[in-house]
């Protein structure tokens, strides 16, 4: 049951517990299941993928099969509708082209006695990119993922997503892969799948950066593998909160609600609206739409635990509420979410006007749902391919140059007690 608050130190506590839930007492103990998990992995290579595959995944396969074969990509066409192809190849176009705006290009600045500055971006040799399967399947996610890497120009992208009933992967996974350029599949899932992409295994070379949501054993395996590798952030279980006034209909917004909702049961959906006739109509809705609802039991657990409506005092109450919490997805369903948009801080994805929902970012609109959570969304953005890409400083000095800064590096290295460093440019200097 979705509560109402309306009380601010109330709902500022309560947003705080939904925020850090990752966090809590009752989760942190599966911090150590994940580190035994990564542990293994690294230790074990393969053996161990196949033992937790076969534990938590119940299938028993061995490591020749672990990757998907041509022949299974070929026929997964064969499995998907003509309708389902084509809405895979639209969402592939549009987030291709927003992905494309924004790449970040080699530079250099000249100054003066031949001084040369700049950056030079590469992009890093392989990507693995992780394709949740647990509770869903997400053929959205491979696009959101692949599109990045393959902009910033990764020569290998690695894919690995949860083996499904009979080992098999969901077609529409397999087709939205090939339709992206991705063919290295690996049936693997879990914190066991982000170990292997970390410290690689004898079938799954190791690769430089990791990217995908995934649930909280996932997450917390990319929290723990950072540093041998590069993650893009931490996109756990989803989280949505609408900001919401008079204008605003509660049958859309209990459905927005419940969209983040059926995602896990440690989703959260949040509610913060002026008007206390709409919290109660958004309650009665979202009770209703759960009665038929196909994934009722894990959505009203989400509901119960990481539900909430607050009531707020104001529009600029509820902007404040919004950026402590640091939603992963912001709607803003008021009259005018334009002028509001200037007093939103911290939100990994903004959906502005009623005819907005978020399900249209998580499919097709461009930008990409994989986005920071537990108010990750503070220091961190969504997925770009910046988060493939890194730069090296470039730096030039001709010996006039070199001549006028000696004076300065001197000082500096004389401060610190190096004299190495002064004796590299003194010498130089010297003999000029
Ligand atoms: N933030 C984002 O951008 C974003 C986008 C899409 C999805 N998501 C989130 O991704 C998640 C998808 O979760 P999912 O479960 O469907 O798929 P998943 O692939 O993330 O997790 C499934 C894997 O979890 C492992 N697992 C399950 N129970 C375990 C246990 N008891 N111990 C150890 N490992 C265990 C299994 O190996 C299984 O393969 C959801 O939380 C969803 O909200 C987030
Ligand atoms: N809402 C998810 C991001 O948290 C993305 C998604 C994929 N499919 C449906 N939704």
């Amino acid at each position: 049951m979705l509560r109402i608050i309306t009380q601010r130190s109330e709902a500022e506590a309560e947003l705080k517990r939904i925020c850090d839930r990752i966090y809590d007492d009752q989760i942190t103990h599966k911090e150590a299941t994940v580190s035994e998990i990564v542990q293994t992995v690294r230790r074990q290579g393969d053996k161990a993928l196949l033992h937790y595959t076969a534990e938590f995944d119940r299938q028993e396969f061995d490591a020749s099969e672990l990757r998907v074969s041509g022949s299974e990509l070929d026929a997964a066409y064969q499995q998907v509708s003509g309708e389902l192809l084509k809405a895979i190849e639209l969402a592939h176009r549009q987030v291709l082209d927003f992905h494309r705006q924004r790449v970040p290009k080699s530079w250099v600045q000249f100054g003066d006695k031949e001084v040369v500055l700049g950056k030079r971006y590469n992009p890093v040799d392989a990507a693995g990119i992780y394709v949740p399967g647990g509770q869903a399947a997400y053929p959205s996610t491979v696009i959101m993922n692949a599109v990045p890497a393959v902009v910033a120009g990764v020569k290998r992208i690695a894919m690995v997503t949860p083996p499904g009933k009979e080992k098999s992967v969901n077609p529409a996974i397999l087709v939205a892969a090939q339709v992206a350029g991705v063919e290295e599949i690996y049936r693997v899932g879990g914190a066991q799948a982000i170990a292997a992409l970390a410290y690689g295994t004898e079938t799954i070379p190791k690769v430089d950066v990791i990217s995908g949501p995934g649930n909280i054993y996932v997450t917390l395996a990319k929290k723990q593998v950072y540093g041998h590798v590069g993650i893009d952030s931490l996109a756990g279980p989803s989280e949505v909160l609408v900001i919401a006034d008079h204008t605003a209909n509660p049958r859309h917004v209990a459905a927005d609600l419940l969209a983040q909702a059926e995602h896990d049961s440690l989703a959260a959906a949040i509610l913060i609206t002026t008007d206390n006739r709409l919290a109660s109509l958004v309650v009665e809705e979202v009770n209703h739409q759960l009665e038929n609802h196909p994934r009722r039991i894990q959505t009203e657990k989400s509901i119960a635990h990481y539900g909430l409506v607050v009531v707020a005092d104001s529009l600029k109450e509820a902007a404040e509420l919004s950026n402590q919490f640091a939603p992963e997805h912001l709607e803003l369903e008021v009259a005018e979410p334009w002028d509001m948009l200037e007093q939103i801080r911290h939100a990994g994805a903004i959906f502005l006007g009623h005819s907005t929902p978020e399900a249209v970012g998580d499919y097709l609109a461009g930008p990409n749902h994989t986005l920071p959570t537990s108010g990750a969304a503070r220091y961190a953005s969504a997925l770009t391919a910046e988060t493939f890409i890194k730069s090296s400083s470039i730096i030039h000095y001709s010996p006039a140059a070199l001549k006028d800064a000696a004076w300065a590096i001197d000082a500096l290295t004389e401060a610190e007690g190096l004299p190495s460093h002064g004796d590299s440019v003194r010498f130089r200097v010297e003999e000029q």
